[in-house]
């Protein structure tokens, strides 16, 4: 059985009552996207120091648009006092997803209803927003958070490792390489430079206001009766929308074929007219929303590939890397932001475990854990846009399970934390046989 096939959910040892003894293991940390953030957390939480270096200059600008995080991430943010209350009001609430043909012509309604019962809350929100309460949380735990750093190179030693930022020398007992996509931590893990493939795909992404939607016969449903979410798939194209804050704000994503060799980007502007052509002879109210879409909130976003890498450790254990610098998801899986966070909480009680003497069996010991259950959630990225793009859609009414979105139990109801604890003693004493 793979390490993190038993699901059982038991207390964790830190429940926030008392402060955590201090185990002296300083952590360095490259990126403050939600790898970076939750890593530094969730340290502080286990008693190490957490210092953050971000390229970002400051934090005003909120780039990016929806992102969700599952149950398993959500029990993450409900252990960081305050922080599930400031998601509440800014999420998606909707208890639904109403799949349609491309032509408008309903399919099927996946209910939610039962799924919060199941395995507890879910945030899809606007990523900066949801990204800015974490940031200010992790600032208010003690966090060191240093904007404007442009780290260069990383470097270990047996007693050390560390960073080159701005020209600075920067050290810690372990380095996390939470560098998002382009990481540079890659390459030194590695010792070659991995770069990426096309995935045969791009994302035309928007979030904006509702008001122009809410007055137009052709998508005021979608906005006009609280939050909705809508989904309509053709041949090789998935198209989601929904509204959000009792429909004031609206997002919609749009998945398609494209062969370019283009470079990944949060904030490259998307054109209107090639957009509608992919989309020609596909509902009036999707191109509707395409139109009414302000074009500097067109986002033309091309979707990138990376093989699994065949570790996220240094060749000394003292550099590990998490999150979307360890392995990229699809949109699809709706599991990249939550398999981020998973990564740091896990880390973290990796190196309480190991202690300050053990740290490099402490990044290996998170490797060990985390990776087939990393490799099995991509996985289901791929499932999903395939079940999605290469529909029988002539049967679909017949068979309407098949575009159902999957909500797996080994996925959801995973507990990161408590998982490492009842893991780690027995993944190290295989590492040091
Ligand atoms: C600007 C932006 C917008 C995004 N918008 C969305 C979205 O709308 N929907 C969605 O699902 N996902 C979005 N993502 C991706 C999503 O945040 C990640 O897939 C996921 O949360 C995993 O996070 P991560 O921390 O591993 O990577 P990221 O969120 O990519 O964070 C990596 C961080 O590292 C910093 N960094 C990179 N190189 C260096 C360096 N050399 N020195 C210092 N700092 C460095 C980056 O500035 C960034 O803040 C966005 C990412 C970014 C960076």
């Amino acid at each position: 059985m793979a390490p993190f096939m038993d699901e059982a959910i038991e207390p964790t040892p830190n429940d926030n009552t008392s402060k955590p003894k201090a185990t002296g293991i300083h952590v360095l940390i490259v990126g403050a996207g939600f790898a970076g953030l939750t890593a530094a957390i969730e340290c502080v939480r286990h008693g190490h120091t957490a210092q953050i270096l971000e390229s970002y200059k400051n934090t005003n600008v909120q780039l990016g648009d929806i992102i969700s995080f599952g149950s398993n991430s959500s029990r993450i943010f409900k252990r960081w006092p305050g922080v599930p209350e400031k998601l509440d009001p800014i999420c998606h609430r909707s208890e639904k997803l109403e799949y349609r043909y491309w032509n408008g012509e309903h399919i099927y309604t996946q209910w939610w209803g039962t799924e919060e019962e199941n395995f507890g809350k879910r945030y899809n929100g606007h990523r900066g927003e949801i990204h800015k309460i974490v940031f200010d949380h992790a600032v208010e735990l003690g966090v060191d958070v240093k904007l404007g750093q442009n780290v260069t190179e990383y470097f270990e030693t047996e007693t050390e490792a560390g960073v080159i930022s701005n020209g600075e020398r920067i050290t810690g007992d372990v380095v996390l390489g939470a560098d998002g996509v382009r990481s540079k931590a890659r390459t030194l893990v590695l010792g070659y430079n991995d770069a990426p493939k096309p995935s045969g795909y791009a994302v035309y992404r928007a979030w904006m206001d509702s008001a122009e939607l809410a007055k137009n016969d052709l998508t005021k449903d979608l906005v006009c009766n609280g939050d909705s979410h809508t989904g309509w798939l053709g041949p090789d194209i998935h198209f989601l929308a929904a509204s959000i804050k009792n429909g004031k704000e609206f997002s919609w994503v749009f998945t398609h074929k494209d062969e370019r060799n283009v470079e990944e980007g949060w904030s490259e502007p998307g054109n209107h007219e090639d957009a509608c052509k992919i989309l020609e002879g596909w509902a009036p109210a999707v191109h509707a929303i395409v139109r009414m879409t302000p074009p500097d909130k067109l986002v033309d976003w091309k979707l990138v590939y990376r093989d699994p890498l065949p570790t996220w450790v240094s060749p000394k254990g003292r550099i590990a890397l998490i999150g979307d610098a360890a392995h990229p998801f699809l949109p699809t899986s709706i599991q990249g932001a939550s398999q981020a966070m998973e990564d740091g909480s896990c880390i973290a009680v990796c190196l309480e475990l190991a202690g300050k003497d053990s740290v490099a069996d402490a990044l290996r010991g998170y490797e060990k854990i985390r990776y087939e259950r990393v490799r099995l959630t991509q996985k289901t990225g791929e499932t999903t846009r395939d079940a999605w793009h290469k529909a029988d859609f002539t049967k679909l009414k017949e068979n309407p399970e098949a575009i159902k979105l999957k909500r797996e139990e080994w996925v959801l109801n995973h507990d990161a934390e408590a998982h490492a604890y009842k893991v780690f003693p027995e993944v190290l004493a295989e590492l040091r046989r």
